[in-house]
């Protein structure tokens, strides 16, 4: 039976990396970029201020307490630069600093000794010394011109896209997403939320669990649930294969019943099973095999919990390769209990994440670990690893910590 590391490393050496497109701005959300993004603005594009106030000049140097400047007109962001001829100019958070000011003093650093009719500032003084530089936003501070802004294989999330929008990139180079058909086996399954349940019926839970998973790093762009009848499958097979997919996956049906046919069709198909079975629970009938066209076959056991692990540490391995991001790296943190175990049997559990009063992080396994069961599944945030030599663990001991989502991996930075 093959080790998680190894089946994850197997999986890795057949993916390569997919071909770029170009999105627009509008649609770069979860996906990788394709290059590295250098800077072809400065940001921010010139120098500005960073207070409501007046920009003055110190002259490279500082102006005292109780200093007094006439004041001439105002600049608001928006407006083009201006010179300032007076001495002081009265300036909103974001305008251009005027020619020939060096510093802005914020509004409330300042006693204003007259005013027009209108009430707007003719003269102020200082009420506290000022400095130059100060409150004054500098061109290309934030991203310098042609600085690498965001490196290849960044994966853009929101913050990712505040960066790209302040690039003004109309286009984006993206890696293609994965594009993936799902197919959930068992003539026990009901997809209809409204249908009520004859006897022996289930409702299809894997389904929109891994739907809604997937979609964030592929494209979805088929999804059926089968039958446990050979010819409905190989049909269903079949469409997903028209659809021009990548990676296929199905759950249920790979396992050792008489109405386990995965395999069986994989092999009769031309497809090569690369491993049936991995050293983990729950999650161990797991089926990896790429057909004869090249597309990945992920067989996902059955139960929601082991097809949710199966997805977790086993396709969406897969669709980092396929996206050209890294290998996922585990989070080592320390359990906040004592565990106890059957040594030789690697356990992935769902667990959540605690921060002490004391302001460490802890692993606490939820209970109800059974396969079955579903209701934990909503209050875990990450998935612990119990290491197959184990058997009895104390509190405090160092575990492998994965979060929910692989997206999330990068959460934190490792020591060197
Ligand atoms: N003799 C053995 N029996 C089983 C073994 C074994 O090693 N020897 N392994 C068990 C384990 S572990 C698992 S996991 C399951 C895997 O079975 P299959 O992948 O063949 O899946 P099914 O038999 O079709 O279904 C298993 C279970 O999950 C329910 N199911 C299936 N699909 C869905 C779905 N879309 N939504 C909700 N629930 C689903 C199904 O009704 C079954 O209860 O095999 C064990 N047996
Ligand atoms: O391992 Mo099965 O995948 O335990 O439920």
């Amino acid at each position: 039976m093959i080790h998680v590391e190894a089946a994850q490393a197997l999986i890795r050496d057949l993916c390569t990396r997919l071909p770029a497109e170009s999105v627009p701005l509008g649609r770069a959300l979860n996906r990788v970029l394709a290059r590295d993004l250098h800077a072809t603005d400065a940001l921010p594009p010139f120098d500005n201020s960073a207070m409501d106030g007046f920009a003055v000049n110190c002259a490279g140097s500082v102006l005292r307490e109780n200093a007094e400047f006439g004041v001439g007109g105002e600049i608001a962001a928006g407006d083009s630069a201006r010179r300032c001829a007076t001495g002081a100019i009265e300036i909103m958070t974001g305008a251009p600093m005027p020619e020939g000011c060096d510093a802005v003093i914020p509004v409330e650093n300042v006693e204003i000794t007259e005013r027009d009719a209108t009430g707007r500032a003719l003269r102020i003084r200082l009420i506290k010394p000022a400095c130059a530089g100060q409150h004054v936003r500098r061109a290309g501070e934030d991203i310098a011109l042609g600085a690498l802004a965001l490196p290849s294989g960044s994966w853009i999330a929101p913050s990712q896209l505040m960066v790209l929008a302040g690039l003004g990139l109309p286009e984006v180079p993206v890696v293609r997403r994965p594009r993936v058909a799902l197919l959930c086996t068992g003539r026990e399954l009901v997809d209809d939320p409204g249908q009520s349940l004859a006897f022996g019926q289930i409702r299809n839970t894997n389904g929109p669990y891994l739907a809604a998973r997937m979609a964030e790093t592929a494209e979805v762009v088929c999804g059926e649930t089968v039958t446990d009848d050979t010819g409905a499958f190989v049909r269903a097979l079949d469409r997903a294969l028209d659809q021009d997919v990548d990676v296929i996956v199905s759950t249920g049906a790979v396992s050792m019943g008489r109405y386990d046919f995965v395999p069986g069709v994989l092999r009769s198909m031309g497809a090569t099973i690369y491993f049936h079975k991995v050293a983990m629970r729950p999650g161990k009938p797991l089926l990896f095999a790429r057909l004869p066209g090249g597309q990945l076959y992920f067989g996902l056991p059955g139960n929601p919990v082991s097809s949710a692990i199966g997805l977790r540490f086993f396709v969406e391995c897969a669709f980092r390769a396929l996206l050209g991001l890294p290998a996922e790296k585990a989070w080592r943190l320390s359990l906040g209990h004592p565990v106890t175990k059957k040594a030789g049997v690697r356990l992935h559990q769902k667990a959540a994440l605690a921060i002490r009063s004391g302001g460490a992080a802890v692993v606490q396994l939820l209970a109800g670990q059974e396969s079955f069961r579903t209701l934990p599944m909503a209050a875990a945030t990450v998935w612990a690893v119990l290491p197959e030599s184990a058997e009895m663990l104390v509190e405090g001991d160092c575990i492998d910590v994965y979060a929910m989502e692989h997206t999330q991996s990068g959460l934190f930075a490792f020591d060197a």
